[in-house]
């Protein structure tokens, strides 16, 4: 398979609502979309994930611009792509960049899939052709949380995550448990706290959460390992693992119990598939994260979640969780809490070209 033609679109959105988290909240979503046309006009699509600014990590749209069109796409245009697993090999002498890479690796995937005539998730050996939901509340003031968490309810999502922080934290679970004793719930940290809080975070023990996600610095894995011995909560780990070996060192120290698999930050699906078969020889539970993402990065994510270790409801709501009209048709839905894996080849899902084009602020093509 030859790419012949690579098409970048930077798009912005208004969210319907702020998404707040420990680090500051998301008013407009900006993101890239990649298109991949080969030799015979098939075309792929793939998300770059990355924020406008590098609050979640160092990348950021334009970070992520400049490493496609300057590094990424030359390599793809001018190799042979025999199979996606490939790519890794062709990106490996370029350092880091995991989202900017992911996007474009994915793009290949989707075209891959659909020259085998496949869905992708069947062709990545995917088992769950249904998955459970879940959804993730962006506030952390308390009563807009209960009504946010009782409407997510109704609507059938089969899993809660909270963001927390210092001095948002136990009064909120506090309160949550009081009105929702036994739903599946867990906690977001985004790397707000530090060892001096053991006592708060082992008191959080209390509310029985399914994971508290990513409590200590943002590329900690020692310091996870001792909290991990003194709580009896599972940690979760997001923004520290963000290669193949992160995990093995989190699997060394035992760092973590449960792992959030997001392919943009682990540089693309190849990394995330490899990163979900060690965690299944280690009984390391895997859920599939999700990056307020537009309905392209959310339609690979389905497909990732459907595979046999994705046991743990994963972020993957809605499309109009975020969205008052997504950029797919038909957009991701949620029934019954589950959103059902697309029979179609490739990621299943079609672009909706009037909403791509009416929300895309520059386009660029790349030519062999
Ligand atoms: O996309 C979703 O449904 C949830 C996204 C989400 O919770 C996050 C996205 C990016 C950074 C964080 O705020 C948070 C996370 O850390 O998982
Ligand atoms: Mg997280």
């Amino acid at each position: 398979m030859m790419i012949k033609e690579v098409q970048l679109s930077i798009i912005k959105m208004p969210l319907k609502s702020p998404f707040s988290t420990a680090l500051g909240s998301v008013n407009d979503r900006e993101g890239i979309i990649i298109k991949v046309l080969d030799e015979e006009g098939r075309t792929g699509y793939g998300e770059v994930v990355a924020f406008s600014t590098p609050w979640y990590t160092e990348e950021t749209v334009r970070t992520s611009y400049h490493m496609l069109k300057d590094f990424l796409i030359p390599i793809v245009l001018n190799n042979p792509i025999k199979h996606p697993n490939e790519i890794k090999k062709y990106f490996d002498h370029i350092r880091g960049n995991q989202m900017a890479k992911a996007g474009i690796e994915t793009a290949i995937w989707d075209l891959y899939a659909k020259k085998v005539d496949r869905p992708l998730w069947k062709l990545i050996d995917g088992v769950q052709s249904e998955i459970p939901s879940g959804v993730v509340v962006g506030t952390h003031e308390i009563k807009d949380a209960l009504s946010q968490i009782d409407s997510y309810l109704q609507e059938g999502y089969k899993r809660v995550k909270v963001k927390i922080k210092p001095g948002m934290d136990y009064k909120l679970l506090k309160e949550i448990r009081n009105h929702f004793p036994t739903i599946p719930l867990m906690a977001d940290a985004n790397s707000s706290y530090s060892l001096d809080d053991i006592d708060l975070l082992k008191s959080l023990d209390e509310f029985e959460l399914l994971m508290i996600e990513q409590p200590l610095a943002v590329d900690d894995i020692v310091e996870h390992s001792f909290l991990q011995k003194e709580i009896q909560t599972p940690i979760c780990l997001d923004e520290s693992i963000i290669t193949y070996h992160d995990v093995k060192s989190a699997i060394l120290l035992n760092s973590c119990k449960v792992i959030n698999i997001k392919i943009g930050r682990v540089g693309g699906l190849s990394n995330a598939l490899a990163i979900h078969d060690l965690c299944q020889k280690h009984q390391i539970q895997v859920w599939c994260g999700g990056m307020i993402e537009f309905g392209i990065s959310r339609a690979h994510n389905i497909a990732l979640s459907t595979k046999e270790g994705f046991t743990i409801p994963g972020d993957i709501s809605a499309s109009s969780r975020f969205w008052n009209e997504d950029i797919i048709l038909p957009e991701v839905e949620v029934k019954h809490g589950f959103v059902k894996a697309p029979i179609q080849p490739g990621i299943g899902f079609e672009i909706n070209t009037k909403r791509l084009q009416e929300v895309t602020t520059y386009i660029e093509k790349y030519k062999k």
